[in-house]
């Protein structure tokens, strides 16, 4: 990884709030940092410390109140609403805790979903390629509910990478699974980072989960007050003690 290499997303002084007036809230205080191309990075942090904002802010999911949020060199805030959503559902890919599958489509038709959406019909081979890689490729003519959770979160993270897309995010993913299967699907993410070349931004609970990332970003009251790299289960649990 090299230091000065242009990063897929970078937030500069972004803060939000919510509401207006008496009720309203800071969840996120004036936050730098920058995430590199080919990267495994975790977000942790109490309930409430603002992991969810940061990811909704990242993905352009959400306009921060102050600061710049770029993707892929892209100043999210030039860009009007059509050309966000046209960029979420191409160049960003989400990973959810839920999977948010479409029950009424196979996994194959779940994957091709975002390029259909977009008009442009997947390559021939590509889908056949990425099911085969993530472990699927017997199983896609099936629907959601025919699949072990697992296998749909599997299923979910091809079609967060059906389009090539510049960073995928993912919020627990592990957290509807259990522990053997939760393993299995860090290692999937392990892969499309190591052996794909993709950047994953993921928020986690779980200290044990975000020791397979390369770095952890620790949040408190919306603020990074901590990046513990190569980080172990130990190593971060001190870490998140020390800011209670
Ligand atoms: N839409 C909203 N309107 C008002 N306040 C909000 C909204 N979304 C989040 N908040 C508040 O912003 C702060 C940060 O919330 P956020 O969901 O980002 O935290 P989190 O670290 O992801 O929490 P959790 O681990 O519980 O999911 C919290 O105080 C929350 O109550």
């Amino acid at each position: 990884m090299s230091g000065d290499a242009e990063p897929v997303v970078r937030l500069r002084g972004v803060g939000k709030v919510y509401g207006t007036g008496p009720s309203a809230v800071t969840a996120l205080r004036d936050l730098d940092h920058d995430f590199a191309r080919g990267s495994f990075t975790a977000v942790m942090g109490r309930s409430g410390s603002g992991k969810t904002t940061l990811l909704q802010c990242a993905a352009g999911l959400t306009r921060p109140t102050s600061g710049s949020v770029s993707v892929g060199g892209a100043d999210l805030s030039t860009l009007g609403e059509a050309e966000l959503s046209g960029m979420r559902g191409l160049r960003i890919g989400f990973v959810f805790q839920a999977f948010n599958l479409l029950p009424a489509l196979t996994a194959r038709e779940n994957i091709e979903l975002p390029l259909r959406l977009a008009g442009r019909p997947p390559a021939p081979g590509r889908v056949d390629e990425l099911v085969d890689r993530m472990g699927i490729a017997g199983h896609v003519h099936r629907r959601p509910h025919e699949l072990s959770g697992g296998q749909q979160q599997r299923a979910a993270i091809c079609r967060a990478l059906v389009a090539g897309p510049e960073v995928v995010f993912a919020d627990e993913p592990t957290g509807n699974l259990d522990t053997g299967s939760g393993r299995e699907i860090l290692a999937v993410l392990r892969f499309v980072v190591d052996a794909m070349g993709q950047t994953v931004i993921m928020v986690t609970h779980d200290p044990a989960v975000a020791s397979r990332a390369d770095r952890v970003l620790l949040l408190s009251d919306g603020r990074l007050v901590d990046i513990v790299e190569s980080p172990t289960a130990e190593k971060i649990v001190t870490g998140l003690e020390a800011r209670r």
